[in-house]
């Protein structure tokens, strides 16, 4: 029987192996992990990360070729394939510090790998790393192998978190990177049979190393930077009464351009596009590419002006201050199905206006209150450790309230700010949410959700992202 390991049980390493274990029978894969809660999490009936369909797969799967275990040695030594999904972290010191990945969790995982190994294995890289990371994984096996071979391959994961179990059972593409020797070709062909099992063979794309490694940080980039295209229309929409949801239809009408992620939003989030557009950016500078890296940086400049102009509108729209006034923030996760809040904009968001001297009563269905203190006390880049590593958050914010339903979060506000696009957000009852507000009562939609003709009729002013401004909002301009 074949075994596969995987090093990381996090959104990437779990969900991905629970798919292999349910169309490979067959193959016996271990998901290890340093992290003890997280395994037990993966071991107990609540699974450490929200993701519709994850339940299932792994319920059918788990204790019969599918194993979650902190013994990270003895699982590793026993595999065929090693798949490492650890942190790669945007480094927060010393060289490259605020751009380049931190590569430590991953040199530790391969130092691991070459001393208790006692026979040949295929390591692949699934956790995102810059270009030429395998040559340094390369470089640390063989020099610590003792006899044995180690076959480096890039098999980079382009799952959406959301729809990670849609995407792993249908992708778009499987991307495999190898050395192009007769070695690297066989390694190659090794993992293609795993994925053949339910992925169409011309959806297997082979490249060399270093085009795999490079084509999985392409990719984020020209996603993320899709976004930042549509948000800086959204702002000129905003300037001429242009309606971005329009104008995005229009241009995604055009077959060369196509209509999907052209929705304007207060920002991107998540775990990836910023931190690896940031990694990009430095490998560029690396090689004396500084247009190239300012060309990237551009993407995350707009993505920051974004947040910024949304809070600007906030304070400005409220007679230029917020201080003492209770806002409520509906949604706090990065985007809506997920319960993870790794570089929201609603982090930003809900900093810009504490700043301002904010009362917040946030309310999100997947995230608890001390995720969201953490978020807010936690210094820029720390998320993205292991949780046991990550420096205990201080106190928490006073002025910050979590509570379990949006009627309570808006009861007394002034102003509610929409940061995540979840489904109950359509249909909550605003003409009672707004009997309950202070007034004039304002609704800050960052992610276009609700219809904001219907809310005008009840009383609300409101601002949605890129629409014509209602004429509260023109007279009270918000300068970034
Ligand atoms: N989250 C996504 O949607 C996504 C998608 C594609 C690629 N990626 C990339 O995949 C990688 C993992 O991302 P993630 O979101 O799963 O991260 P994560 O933080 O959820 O999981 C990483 C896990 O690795 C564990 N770990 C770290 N060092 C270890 C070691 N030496 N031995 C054993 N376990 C160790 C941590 O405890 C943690 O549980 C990153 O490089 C990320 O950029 C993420
Ligand atoms: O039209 C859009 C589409 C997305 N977003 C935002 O963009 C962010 C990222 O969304 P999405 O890409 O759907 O989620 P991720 O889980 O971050 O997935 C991205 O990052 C992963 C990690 O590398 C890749 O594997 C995926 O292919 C890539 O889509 C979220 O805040 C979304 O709300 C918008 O604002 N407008």
């Amino acid at each position: 029987m074949v075994k596969i390991c995987c090093i990381g049980a996090g959104y990437v390493g779990g969900p991905t192996m629970a798919v292999i274990a349910l169309k490979c029978p067959d193959i016996e894969v271990a998901v290890v992990d340093i992290s003890v809660p997280r395994i037990s999490a993966w071991n107990s009936d609540t699974l450490p990360i929200y993701e519709p369909g994850l339940d299932d797969v792994v319920k059918q799967r788990r204790g019969k070729n599918l194993f979650f275990s902190t013994d990270v040695e003895k699982h590793v030594m026993e595999a065929d394939i090693v798949f490492v999904s650890v942190n790669t972290p945007t480094k927060t010191q010393g060289l490259g510090a605020g751009k380049a990945a931190d590569l430590t969790y991953w040199e530790s995982a391969a130092r691991m790998i070459a001393d208790v190994s006692k026979s040949d294995k295929i390591v692949v890289e699934k956790s995102t790393v810059p270009v030429k990371t395998a040559e340094a994984i390369e470089k640390i096996l063989t020099h610590n192998s003792k006899g044995i071979n180690f076959q480096i391959l890039s098999n980079p994961e382009f799952l959406a978190e959301g729809t990670a179990i849609q995407d792993l059972f249908n992708p778009d593409r499987v991307l495999i990177g190898g050395r192009e020797t007769p070695a690297g070709e066989k390694a190659i062909q090794e993992l293609k049979k795993v994925y053949a099992r339910w992925v169409p063979e011309e959806q297997i794309i082979c490249s060399n190393l270093w085009s795999a490694e490079l084509s999985k940080l392409a990719a984020n980039a020209f996603l993320a930077q899709r976004i930042s295209s549509v948000n800086a229309m959204s702002a000129l929409c905003e300037a001429t009464g242009a309606d971005v949801t329009q104008v995005s239809h229009a241009v995604g009408k055009d077959t060369r351009i196509g209509p999907k992620f052209l929705n304007a939003s207060v920002g991107f989030g998540g775990s990836c596009f910023q931190k690896d557009i940031l990694n990009l950016v430095y490998i560029c500078e690396c090689n004396g590419l500084p247009e190239v890296a300012n060309y990237w940086k551009q993407v995350i400049k707009i993505n920051d002006y974004q947040k910024s102009r949304f809070v600007n509108r906030v304070v400005s729209s409220m007679f230029n201050t917020v201080s003492g006034k209770k806002i409520a923030i509906l949604g706090f996760a990065f985007k809506k199905d997920t319960g993870d809040t790794r570089e929201t904009p609603a982090i930003d968001v809900c900093k810009g206006l504490l700043g301002d001297k904010a009362r917040l009563s946030i309310y999100d269905p997947q995230v608890n209150e001390e995720q969201i203190q953490r978020d807010l006390a936690m210094k820029k880049f720390d998320w993205d450790h292991p949780i046991h590593l990550q420096p205990l958050s201080p106190t928490a914010v006073k002025q910050v309230s979590v509570v379990w339903d949006a009627y309570a979060a808006t009861k007394d506000a002034h102003g509610i700010c929409i940061l995540t696009e979840w489904d109950e957000f359509k249909s909550l009852d605003y003409k009672k949410i707004y009997d309950q507000m202070q007034k004039p009562a304002f609704v800050f939609d960052g992610r276009n959700v609700v219809d904001a003709e219907k809310l005008r009729q009840i009383g609300f002013i409101v601002y949605s992202i890129g629409k014509p401004l209602d004429d509260w909002l023109k007279d009270m301009p918000a300068i970034a």
